[in-house]
């Protein structure tokens, strides 16, 4: 018998993604079988980026309302964070592309794809594919700040790159996929 086995799928909750709850069988390293339920929730893949200038020493950042955060205690519920964007049936370099343009107005062309991540391993099944990019004032072709109609209200920052990484510890920035990418750039020396 293989270690794992789905039994069974049931759909929790289908609206704007999927909550699944998952029987499955777990073939466990003393040869026993155990029969383990989980809910999985299921809203897609995505991409995050944070553009870099090195002559300005500055890096472009988003910050915009999150609800999750909201009720689970950040105060008024606004995070910076890198642009991020789900795939949508796009491959992460096109979703980086697109998602740039909207939300920070930049028309960048060659982002570097650096790793991916599971983001909630236990309970949510998306990756996150990271990239990084130059970026300079002459690429700024649109104002930026979201799509409205989906309800996005997305300001676009600008920081020094060594006072965006110190907000790691005062504890301004506090999202995920932002620190990995803040302390990627720091270890590999990407500003210097
Ligand atoms: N109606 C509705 N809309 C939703 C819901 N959840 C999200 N949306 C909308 O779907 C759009 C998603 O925007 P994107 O820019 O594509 O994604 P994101 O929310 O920025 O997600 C990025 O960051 C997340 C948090 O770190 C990541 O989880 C995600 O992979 C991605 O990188 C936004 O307009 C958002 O309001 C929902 O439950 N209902
Ligand atoms: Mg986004």
């Amino acid at each position: 018998m293989k270690k794992i086995e789905i039994l069974k799928k049931k759909v929790l909750s289908k609206e704007w993604a999927t909550l699944n709850e998952y029987t499955y069988s777990f073939k466990r390293n003393d040869g026993t079988t155990q029969i383990q339920n989980r809910e999985v929730y299921d809203k897609g893949d995505g991409s995050a980026i944070i553009l870099y200038n090195k002559e300005t020493h500055k890096i472009i950042l988003t910050r915009q309302f999150r609800i999750p955060t909201y009720v689970n205690g950040n105060n008024d519920g606004y995070m910076i964070e890198a642009c991020a964007g789900l795939l949508d049936g796009l491959t992460p370099e096109e979703c980086v592309v697109k998602e740039t343009e909207e939300e920070t107005g930049y028309k960048i062309e060659t982002p570097k794809r650096l790793f991916h991540s599971y983001m909630v391993a236990g309970a949510v099944t998306e990756i996150i594919y990271f990239f990084i990019a130059p970026y300079n004032e002459s690429m700024k072709i649109a104002k930026g700040g979201g799509l409205k109609d989906e309800g996005e209200e997305i300001e676009i920052l600008e920081f020094d790159f060594d006072e965006a990484y110190k907000m790691i510890f005062t504890g301004q920035i506090i999202d995920a996929k932002t620190i990995m990418l803040l302390q990627h750039m720091k270890i590999e020396k990407i500003m210097e």
